[in-house]
């Protein structure tokens, strides 16, 4: 009897316990990781350090001095190799970080080749290599797999025009720094996560003092809900040329201001005359290069060179540009590859056809054309970004619905400037009836046109 009560006090917490982790690492795998796996991570890490980087061919014979102090001081006959010295461990929520001294002889090349490896001796689900500074390397690990459900990291690098847009398989934020990479061409086939990928960019964009200007030749069914947030907005491919030409316009005013000022670009400038940056939004290009009629073809070789322009100058003017289609070649019209070359930011999500993924990823980063071959259709959102020193990575954007952009928009209203030449293109906002007793989320802004 006393044998069942001990059994029963005993084992039955064991078995809640066992139940409730098995539960939490399917359903809930940040706490899994947080309770069980890191401190496991840790323990098997420390035990495990020296053998594993000895058989993954990470350490190098010791120099001179080390051997003459191993053999003299420490009075000890064998030499061993030595490992790269680890210098941090740190533990997230998504996994752990160790930085790493490489010893002569050793190049991050070589513990980037081992990743795989060092991902099986630790049991982690992956690890990052990435250099920090000449002589030291970071090990990122995750402990499980991070961009099943997306949460993006509180902290992610800051700056004037940053954005944090998704999350990296590593567990760092993917943000868009439009400073050092100021034009960007976002693909994908169908449903493969385009919009949603706009979508976050829009809602991080809002809260920053910028003008966002959109196109959506879709008649606007994405973005005029981002109306509050908006300086301008064109809908069909007529609305969007006459656009474009105010842009340029705009763009060519601004380069006057900044010979007036001697300035190199926009943020040369003093802060009281600086006008603000202007993002461009143009989501799903295709359409808005649509030609039905010879006639049209003309209008769309126009809106072609604006963007060109666009592209090639816009930058120190302040004037960002973010392109999104499904594919982006010279179907397109004469010049479009000319404009691809000006987008420097690739994000390629899932695609139909590996001449697609190479148009986006090929001249910049080739290995990443595979990766983006790889992507399953089960996992929208999920792209690869490349930039043009040659990496790349995995993302997913988290899964924001347009609700809750479009909120965002609303309460950052009061961000959106005006620009005068540009005011026959801002939207109008249309009023949500409030529920009964409920005060409007939205104001109505009477339009200027
Ligand atoms: N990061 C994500 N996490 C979860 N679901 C996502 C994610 N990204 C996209 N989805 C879902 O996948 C579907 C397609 O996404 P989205 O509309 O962004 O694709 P798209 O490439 O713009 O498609 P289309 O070209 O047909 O408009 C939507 O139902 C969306 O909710």
């Amino acid at each position: 009897m006393a044998d069942l009560t001990t059994l029963w006090e005993v084992g039955l917490p064991l078995a809640g316990a066992g139940g409730g982790l098995g539960y939490a690492r399917l359903r809930a795998p940040r706490v899994f990781w947080t309770v069980a796996g890191l401190p496991v991570a840790r323990v098997r890490f420390a035990v495990t350090y020296r053998a594993t980087m000895d058989v993954c061919g990470l350490t190098v014979q010791p120099s001179r001095l080390r051997a003459f102090l191993v053999r003299n001081v420490a009075r000890r006959s064998d030499v061993q190799p030595v490992p790269p010295s680890v210098r941090r461990v740190r533990g997230s929520s998504t996994g752990m970080r160790v930085t790493l001294r490489l010893p002569a002889g050793l190049e991050p090349a070589d513990v980037m080749a081992a990743s795989e490896r060092l991902r099986h001796a630790w049991g982690v689900h992956s690890v990052h290599v990435v250099e920090t500074k000449p002589g030291f390397v970071e090990l990122r690990m995750t402990g499980y797999d991070v961009l099943r459900q997306v949460k993006m990291p509180r902290r992610h690098p800051i700056g004037q025009m940053v954005v944090p847009v998704a999350l990296r398989e590593d567990g760092t934020a993917f943000v868009r720094d439009y400073l050092k990479v100021p034009h960007a061409l976002t693909l994908g086939a169908n449903q493969s996560g385009k919009t949603m990928y706009l979508r976050n960019l829009i809602a991080g964009l809002a809260r920053l003092p910028v003008a966002l200007v959109g196109i959506d030749c879709k008649r606007g069914v994405e973005q005029r809900r981002y109306a509050p947030r908006l300086s301008a907005l064109a809908v069909t491919p007529e609305e969007a040329s006459g656009l474009l030409n105010e842009l340029v316009d705009e763009m060519e005013s601004r380069f006057d201001l900044l010979s007036q000022y001697g300035a190199a670009d926009l943020w040369a400038l003093p802060d009281k005359v600086r006008p603000v940056p202007i993002v461009l939004l143009v989501d799903e290009v295709a359409e808005l290069f649509l030609v039905a009629v010879k006639k049209d073809e003309e209008r769309r070789d126009r809106m072609v060179t604006q963007l060109i322009r666009l592209g090639q100058m816009a930058r120190a003017a302040g004037i960002y540009l973010e392109i999104c289609g499904q594919r982006f070649g010279s179907e397109l019209g004469k010049g479009a590859t000319t404009l691809r070359a000006q987008l420097t930011g690739r994000v390629v999500h899932r695609v139909n056809d590996k001449q697609t993924a190479d148009m986006g990823l090929g001249d910049i980063a080739p290995d990443a054309v595979v990766a983006v071959t790889t992507i399953p259709p089960d996992k929208p959102g999920v792209a690869v970004a490349g930039d043009s020193s040659g990496g790349w990575s995995r993302i997913r954007t988290p899964d924001l619905s347009a609700e809750e952009a479009a909120e965002t928009c609303a309460q950052f209203a009061h961000l959106t400037p005006a620009l005068p030449a540009l005011a026959p293109y801002r939207p109008v906002i249309r009023t949500v009836v409030p529920a009964a007793g409920s005060a409007p989320l939205v104001k109505p802004i009477p339009a200027t046109d």
